[in-house]
């Protein structure tokens, strides 16, 4: 059986729990209603202190970082289920401060400034929310003093400005982001798909599907341009070889021919997925790079993210995968 964690609700009770020395503290922070999400982020965490290290679970449901009109108060809050599903991932501590622990002098009046990443894509949408989220971050960080501290690559622009933050602001901490956990048919989980119906998470499934027709469209692109390298350029190998009957082999040659295999292509891929989902509300389709989240041009190599958010009913969403661009990987 899997030992229960110790719950703490003030600084000094985690202070006085510090690791041996020579022993690792990592951190995973939360807002609570703890899914499978939130497990591999504990299992992550357990990975790299190892059995002798200690992994502390932050449960705090932040308020500076919701905008008027959000839903910080029907946020879902389930302490005792929270505190089974980080018993089994292998945590040793849930750390669950009560509000005036975490601001004791009330709202902060000094705050972390999330900077030009800060306002675009979520930030845009949601204005202030990174300057809470990163205030807080901090804040967790200084009463929890990790040596590694983990987060979801499900909520890309959060894991990179915390990057960012950490490096500018010199915390002595070592970020890891971890992949996103999704349901089997693609859904990313996310404490908020509670608030969905049955029939409003079917519709949200159009997040994932855009994500993956992008995948699917720069793969297959892939594939015709190796197959095509194989044997000439394109365009007039198209209409040679529907001359000698090869129609399958013409018709890959033209496609190649007006295949861009770039950004254009993998929004033009994604995008009607979205646009033909009833019900869903988009407030941004992006193929942005990692590293400040502006948007990537048509001729970018490496690594992009392809980001979407969207509402179905009153419940918000967010999700993105990692696309490469240019020769390999
Ligand atoms: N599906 C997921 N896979 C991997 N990490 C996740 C996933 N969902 C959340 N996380 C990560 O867990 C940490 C805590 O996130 P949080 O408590 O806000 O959960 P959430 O499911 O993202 O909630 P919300 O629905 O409110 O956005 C964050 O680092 C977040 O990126
Ligand atoms: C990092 C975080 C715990 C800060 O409140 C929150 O933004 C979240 O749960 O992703
Ligand atoms: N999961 C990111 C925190 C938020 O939406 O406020």
């Amino acid at each position: 059986m899997t030992a229960a964690p110790a719950l703490l609700r003030t600084a000094a009770e985690l202070r006085a729990l510090r690791p041996d020395r020579g022993r690792r503290r990592g951190v995973v922070m939360t807002m609570g209603a703890l899914h499978e999400g939130h497990a591999e982020l504990v299992r992550a965490a357990r990975a790299a202190v190892g059995p002798g290290g200690q992994v502390v679970v932050t449960v705090f449901v932040n308020p500076l970082q919701f905008g008027a009109g959000e839903d910080l108060d029907r946020y879902p809050r389930t302490l005792d289920a929270d505190l089974a599903v980080a018993a089994g991932a292998g945590a040793d501590v849930v750390f669950a401060p009560p509000a005036d622990e975490v601001y004791p002098g009330g709202e902060p009046e000094v705050r972390v400034t999330a900077g030009p990443m800060g306002g675009r894509l979520e930030g845009e949408h949601r204005p202030g929310h990174f300057d809470g989220m990163l205030t807080v971050v901090a804040k967790l960080l200084h009463l929890t003093a990790p040596d590694v501290a983990f987060y979801g690559e499900k909520d890309a622009q959060q894991l990179a400005l915390i990057t960012r933050m950490v490096r500018d602001l010199n915390f002595p901490v070592e970020v890891v982001g971890v992949p996103t956990v999704r349901e089997p048919d693609g859904l990313a989980l996310s404490s908020r798909n509670r608030y969905l119906s049955r029939y409003e998470r079917n519709i949200a499934l159009a997040l994932s599907r855009a994500l993956f027709a992008a995948r699917d469209r720069l793969t297959a692109e892939t594939a015709l341009r190796v197959r095509a390298a194989a044997s000439g350029a394109p365009e007039g190998r198209a209409a040679a070889l529907a001359k000698v009957g090869e129609s399958r082999a013409s018709a890959d040659a033209h496609a190649l021919a007006h295949a861009s295999g770039g950004p254009a292509a993998a929004l033009a891929a994604a995008r009607p997925v979205l646009e033909e989902a009833r019900g869903l509300d988009v407030d941004y389709l992006a193929l942005v790079d990692p590293r400040d989240f502006t948007d990537v041009p048509d001729d970018f190599q490496g690594e992009a993210v392809l980001a979407v958010a969207a509402r179905v009913g009153t419940t918000r969403l967010i999700d993105n995968i990692r696309l490469w661009f240019g020769a390999s990987a």
